[in-house]
């Protein structure tokens, strides 16, 4: 049986009136890198402080390594490494001794320094003031104060957000080492899909609130039916008034021709039906299978229509 270092059920959240998350149940494997994924204000940041248990979901339920914060807090926090949008570095503190700072509390050797800064290629910048480091050396930083009591998974909410395209590998290929030399479990956020779908082994997407899909990346590709079908035609502007009142979504249009996501291949002849019927002229009609990036858009554009 596959065991979960993170599952939750049923996890509502409310800010006032407001629902911000609605029945979010996620099961992280063991040993995964686990992408979580959603536009801005998804919904990502509230789960991820349910999971450190910085927030409260009345009624859910939050098991990490199965145990819940109820009856194993300080056993759960031990294992777990949490990165949160930007860490809080002292600037005028050199990395090493920002780790100090933090090794004090969290109480491991001093011998762990060194080798957290070796994990995440800090060393020869070790003892530069950090207000010299660049945000992806801060954030490997970040990274290196989470690592420093060894845990056995890792929350990184973001973790490539603002970074340049240099850091932004750096940063990629430091989660793939933890994840594949250090047997850590990720868990990580973010709102680009290129930056998942080059790490993850396992995908949850969240819109507004609620999880959408959850499981291995390819399984999205295949459990996607949809293929795009691209339409040529005299009147564009028409069509699309035409097929938005068949119910069709048309997700791109240009002077010449327009593209929309389609079930079956019964679709294609309404389609051409609709169009044709209204008077119009269709010059050529053709299919595509969706990339990740529009099953992603389709999934998440739902929910507003
Ligand atoms: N303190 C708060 N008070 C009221 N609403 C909030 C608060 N924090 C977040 N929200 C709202 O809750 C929703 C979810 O926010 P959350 O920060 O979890 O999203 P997110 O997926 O992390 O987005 P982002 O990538 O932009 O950080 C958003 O609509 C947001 O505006």
């Amino acid at each position: 049986m596959e065991s979960y270092s993170i599952e939750t059920r049923e996890l509502n959240f409310y800010f006032k009136d407001f629902k911000a998350l609605s029945n979010v149940s996620l099961q992280v494997p063991t040993g995964s890198i686990f992408g979580f994924l959603g536009p801005n204000g998804a919904g990502k940041t509230t789960t991820i402080r349910i999971l450190l248990d910085l927030f409260h979901a009345p009624g859910g339920s939050v098991k990490l390594f199965g145990k819940s914060y109820e009856t194993a807090r300080s056993a759960i926090l031990k294992q777990v490494g949490a990165l949160i949008e930007n860490p809080s570095i002292y600037k005028h503190l050199t990395g090493r001794q920002n780790l100090e700072v933090i090794r004090r509390m969290v109480n491991v050797p001093v011998s762990r320094i060194d080798e957290v800064l070796r994990i995440v290629r800090l060393v020869d910048n070790a003892d530069k003031k950090a207000k010299h480091y660049s945000l992806g050396m801060c954030q490997r930083l970040g990274l290196a104060a989470a690592l420093l009591t060894d845990p056995e998974l890792l929350i990184l909410d973001e973790p490539t957000n603002g970074l340049d395209p240099s850091g932004i590998i750096e940063m990629r290929e430091l989660i793939i080492r933890l994840n594949r030399e250090h047997g850590k479990t990720i868990f990580l956020s973010s709102h680009i899909l290129s930056e998942i779908e080059k790490l993850a082994t396992d995908v949850a997407i969240i819109d507004q609130g609620e999880v959408l899909y959850q499981g291995k990346l390819d399984g999205l590709r295949q459990g996607s039916q949809l293929t795009e079908l691209r339409v040529e035609l005299n009147h564009v502007a028409t069509a699309v008034q035409v097929l938005k009142t068949g119910n069709f979504t048309i997700s791109e249009q240009n002077g010449q021709s327009l593209i929309l996501p389609i079930q079956s291949r019964q679709e294609i002849a309404h389609v051409n039906k609709l169009l044709v019927d209204a008077g119009l002229e269709v010059y050529g009609l053709s299919t595509t299978a969706q990339n990740l990036e529009s099953i992603f858009l389709n999934l998440t554009k739902k929910l507003d229509q």
